[in-house]
C-alpha cells in the first residue's frame, strides 16, 4: 500500500511505515499548499493520501484511481471535495478534538489575561512605564526609599490595571463541543458558574451543579464573560450580532476563539468603542492575517488579540498523527474506524 503524506507531523511515522511504502512531503510553516498538480504527481498511484490543509480538489481525487482513504489532519475536513470522494467510494478521516485541550487552555489565557490586563500591563511595563525612573518626586521627598515604595496614585499600576476575579462570575459558553466542555470543566476548577446554548446538545447532557443550559438571549444578558466555541456554518454566520452585543452587562467580556464569521464585525467594533463590552480577546478574523490599521490593532486598546493559534501546540500535531495512524490500522483491519467523516 503506497501513502502519500502531504500532513505535519509530528511522533512516530512508524506505524504508517508498517502499513505501506510511505512517501513523505509534509507541510511546515510557512510552506505554501501543494498545487492539484504536484499532489497528483505524488499521489497517482497511492492508496492512502494524508494532509493537513492542502485542496483535495474533484480533479484530484479523480486523478488518483488507486485512493481509498483521504485523511485530513483537522478537526473539520473543509479542504477536501467530499463530494467527490463519496462518488468515488473513498474513506475521509479527519481528527476532531485533537487540538481541542489547545483551544481550551489559550481560552483560559485569554480570559485570565483579559480580567487582569496581563498583555496590556506586561506591554507598558517593557515601555518603560511604571518603573522607577517613573516614580514620583512626591515619594522620594516624602523619605520613603524608591524601591519600597508602594504606589497608590490614580496613575499606578495597581490602580491602572485593578482586574477582576473568574472565582463567582459567571461565564456564557456559546458551543459544547470538543472545546466549550474543556473550557466548561476547566472553568468550573476556577469558581465560575456557567451557562451553556447549544441546539444541539440535550439539557441532561449539560444541567449539573454550576452548570445550566440556557437561551441564546439569557446567555447574553447574563454572563459576566461569554466565549464563542461554535461550529461555524451557514446556521452560525453572523449570530452575534448588535441585539445580542447591546444586551451585554456593562464591562461584559467577549471572547472568540472559534470563527469570525460568527460575528458581526461592526457591531463588535461598535460594542467595543462605545459599550457595553468591556473588553474582547480574539484569534480569529474576517481577513486573515490582520493588518496594522484594522481597528484591533491600531485604535482599541480594550482588545487582546492572537493570530489564530489557539490550536497551535506541539501536542495538537502528535494527536492528530496518531489518530490518523490509529484509523489506518483499523481500516487495513477491516475494523469499524473511530474518526470517519460521515
Ligand atoms: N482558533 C483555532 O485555532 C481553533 C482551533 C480549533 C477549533 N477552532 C474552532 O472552534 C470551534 C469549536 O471547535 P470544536 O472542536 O469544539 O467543535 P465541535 O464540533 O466539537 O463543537 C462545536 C459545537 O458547536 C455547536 N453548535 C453548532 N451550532 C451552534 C449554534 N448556533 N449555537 C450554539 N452551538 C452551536 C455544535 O452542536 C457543537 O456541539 C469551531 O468553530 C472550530 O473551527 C478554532
Ligand atoms: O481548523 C483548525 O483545526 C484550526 O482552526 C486550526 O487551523
Amino acid at each position: 500500500m503506497k501513502i502519500v503524506f502531504t500532513a505535519e507531523y509530528a511522533g512516530s511515522l512508524e506505524p504508517f511505515r508498517q502499513l505501506g511504502e510511505l512517501v513523505i512531503e509534509g507541510w511546515a510553516i510557512g510552506k505554501p499548499k501543494l498545487q492539484p498538480s504536484q499532489i497528483i504527481d505524488l499521489a497517482h498511484d497511492a492508496e492512502v493520501l494524508v494532509t493537513s490543509y492542502d485542496d483535495i480538489t474533484a480533479e484530484v481525487i479523480n486523478s488518483c484511481p488507486e485512493l481509498k482513504v483521504i485523511a485530513c489532519t483537522r478537526a473539520n475536513p473543509v479542504n477536501i471535495d467530499l463530494q467527490a470522494a463519496r462518488a468515488r467510494n473513498i474513506t475521509v478521516l479527519y481528527t476532531p478534538g485533537r487540538n481541542a485541550d489547545a483551544a481550551a487552555e489559550l481560552t483560559l489565557g485569554l480570559m485570565l489575561g483579559l480580567m487582569r490586563h496581563i498583555p496590556q500591563s506586561h506591554a507598558a511595563l517593557k515601555r518603560g512605564e511604571f518603573t522607577r525612573e517613573n516614580q514620583s518626586e512626591q515619594h522620594t521627598q516624602s523619605g520613603l526609599r524608591k524601591d519600597v515604595v508602594w504606589d497608590v496614585s490614580p496613575e499606578s499600576p495597581y490602580e491602572v490595571f485593578k482586574g477582576g476575579e473568574l472565582r463567582n462570575k459567571t461565564l456564557g459558553l456559546l458551543g459544547y463541543g470538543n472545546i466549550g466542555r474543556r473550557v466548561a470543566r476547566i472553568a468550573r476548577a476556577f469558581g465560575m458558574n456557567i451557562l451553556v446554548v447549544d441546539p444541539f446538545v440535550a439539557a441532561e447532557d449539560i444541567d449539573e451543579p454550576g452548570l445550566h443550559k440556557t437561551t441564546l438571549e439569557a446567555l447574553f444578558r447574563e454572563s459576566d464573560i461569554v466565549s464563542l466555541h461554535l461550529s461555524s456554518g451557514p446556521h452560525s454566520e453572523g449570530l452575534v450580532d448588535a441585539s445580542l452585543l447591546q444586551s451585554m452587562k456593562p464591562g461584559a467580556k467577549l471572547i472568540n476563539t472559534s470563527r469570525a464569521s460568527v460575528i458581526v464585525e461592526a457591531d463588535l467594533i461598535e460594542a467595543l468603542r462605545h459599550g457595553p463590552l468591556g473588553g474582547a480577546a480574539l484569534d480569529v478574523y474576517h481577513q486573515e492575517p490582520l493588518w496594522r490599521e484594522h481597528p484591533f490593532i491600531s485604535e482599541l486598546d480594550n482588545v487582546i488579540i492572537t493570530p489564530h493559534i489557539a490550536g497551535a501546540t506541539r501536542e495538537s500535531i502528535q494527536k492528530h498523527t496518531a489518530m490518523i495512524a490509529a484509523d489506518l490500522q483499523r481500516f487495513v483491519a477491516g475494523e469499524p474506524l473511530l474518526y470517519a467523516w460521515r
